[in-house]
């Protein structure tokens, strides 16, 4: 008897829900913005993900097309933090797709560090890509496209 299937991303929502809409992940190529990527994937999105690091959203693209074959995942590199890029990323999705449904902001982080001892370098890091990082996107969202803007940061 063959073993059964165990499918790799499912949801609780109705597959498809979302046929033909695309989507833009920030910090989608890790974490939680890799599990949100593959759930918008399996709902029928067509989904690009952007962060800093060309080599880990290269990877996440190759693991996700193997969980999902068939899907249309696509990378492009951004750092949140500076407007240019963010210009670029928003511009080069709709090149490449044609509009932007769905905006994620899930690209972002802290340092764990006491607050005495956390540096004030450290502490404007994070402010900048958490909070200057997620207005920026949301801006040239609006500015070029979007409709909808989920926060997670
Ligand atoms: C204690 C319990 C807390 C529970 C919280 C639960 C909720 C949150 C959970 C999470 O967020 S989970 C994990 C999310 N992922 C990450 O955080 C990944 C790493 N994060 C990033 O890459 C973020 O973008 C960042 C943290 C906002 C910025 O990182 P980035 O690498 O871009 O920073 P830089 O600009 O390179 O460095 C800035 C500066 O900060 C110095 N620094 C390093 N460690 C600390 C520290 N602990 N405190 C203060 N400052 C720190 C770092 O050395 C840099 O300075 P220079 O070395 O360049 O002088
Ligand atoms: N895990 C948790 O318990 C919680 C997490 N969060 C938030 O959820 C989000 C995802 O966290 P999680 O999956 O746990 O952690 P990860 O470290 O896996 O994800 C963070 C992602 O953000 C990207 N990123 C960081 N800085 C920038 C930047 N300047 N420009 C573009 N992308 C950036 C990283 O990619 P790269 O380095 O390539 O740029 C990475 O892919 C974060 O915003 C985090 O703060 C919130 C509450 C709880």
């Amino acid at each position: 008897m063959a073993a059964p299937t165990v499918a790799k991303v499912t949801s609780v929502f109705r597959q498809k829900l979302f046929k033909d809409k695309v989507a833009l992940v920030t910090g989608g190529a890790t974490g939680i913005g890799k599990t949100i990527t593959q759930e918008l994937l399996y709902l029928g999105c067509n989904v690009m993900i952007a962060s800093r690091k060309a080599d880990n959203l290269k990877a996440a693209v190759t693991e996700i097309q193997g969980n999902l074959p068939g899907c249309d995942v696509r990378w492009t590199e951004c750092n949140i933090r500076k407007e240019d890029s963010v210009k670029k990323m928003v511009s080069t999705t709709l090149e490449q797709f044609g509009k932007i449904d769905f905006l994620v902001n899930n690209g972002g982080g802290q340092f764990y560090a006491p607050t005495s001892e956390f540096s004030l370098k450290g502490f404007n890091a994070v402010v900048e890509t958490n909070l200057t990082g997620t207005f920026l996107c949301m801006k040239e969202e609006l500015n070029q496209s979007c409709l909808l803007s989920f926060m997670q940061t």
